[in-house]
């Protein structure tokens, strides 16, 4: 970490999308997490303590020396922010900033739900619903246009946006989603998932665990 040395508790749950693009960003910019798993099925996250700190009780959410924080995204700026002002994960030029910006709110508020939408029937109810494949196929298209002719989601440079957003989507291999109508998304993950050295750990492990897990329950 740059100045400061405490390590920031760090409460998630590995296969949970905003609790692995958290996981990149610490990863990318080598924050050292006290990582304290919380198994939501043993529902961990509804323990009086728990829901003392975070009366929300989601995952993922740090305490860093008090100051807790939910909500991925935010917190990915706030690692930024705090340890590494200057880093290009987030730049601090405004229009660049504001395209990051754009993306993590594309994220949280179209494509990720639509991916949720579509992902957690399947998943929990082994229920495809048509309309929300509809859906998600038309947010999967928007990424693929933003993705067209760039190395990155926000331009020349990985940002944080990239990191919400691979999270984000790599969520859909768990069904075995057919990304083949998305060429640019296809290139994009392969890259990142090349590029990334924290990749296969963070990512891919939990995903393919995820996946085994959701194949041997059909
Ligand atoms: N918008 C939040 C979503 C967090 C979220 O949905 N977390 C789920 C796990 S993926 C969770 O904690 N669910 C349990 C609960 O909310 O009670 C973020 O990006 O951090």
């Amino acid at each position: 970490m740059a100045d400061e040395k405490a390590k920031i508790d760090f409460y998630y749950t590995p296969e949970s999308a905003p609790c692995r693009a958290v996981l990149m960003t610490a990863k990318h910019l080598a924050i050292d997490l006290n990582l304290i798993e919380i198994d939501l099925n043993q529902k961990q996250h509804l323990t009086e303590l728990f829901f003392k700190m975070n009366p929300f009780h989601c995952v993922p959410t740090i305490n860093d020396n008090g100051f807790v924080l939910w909500e991925s995204r935010a917190i990915m700026q706030y690692f930024v922010n705090k340890y590494f002002p200057n880093h290009q994960l987030y730049p601090r030029e405004a229009a660049k900033r504001a395209t990051v910006d754009r993306l993590l709110f594309f994220d949280i508020g179209t494509l990720y739900k639509a991916l949720r939408d579509y992902i957690h029937p399947i998943v929990h109810e082994n229920k495809r619903d048509e309309i929300a494949e509809s859906r998600l196929w038309d947010k999967m298209k928007f990424l693929d246009t933003f993705l067209k002719n760039k190395h990155f989601v926000a331009g020349d440079q990985l940002t944080l946006a990239d990191l919400s957003l691979l999270a984000s989507v790599t969520s859909a291999e768990i069904i075995d989603y057919n990304f083949s109508q998305f060429p640019n998304v296809i290139n994009w993950i392969r890259k990142l998932k090349l590029e990334l050295p924290y990749y296969e750990e963070v990512n891919g492990k939990p995903l393919r665990e995820a996946k085994q897990r959701f194949k041997s329950s059909q």
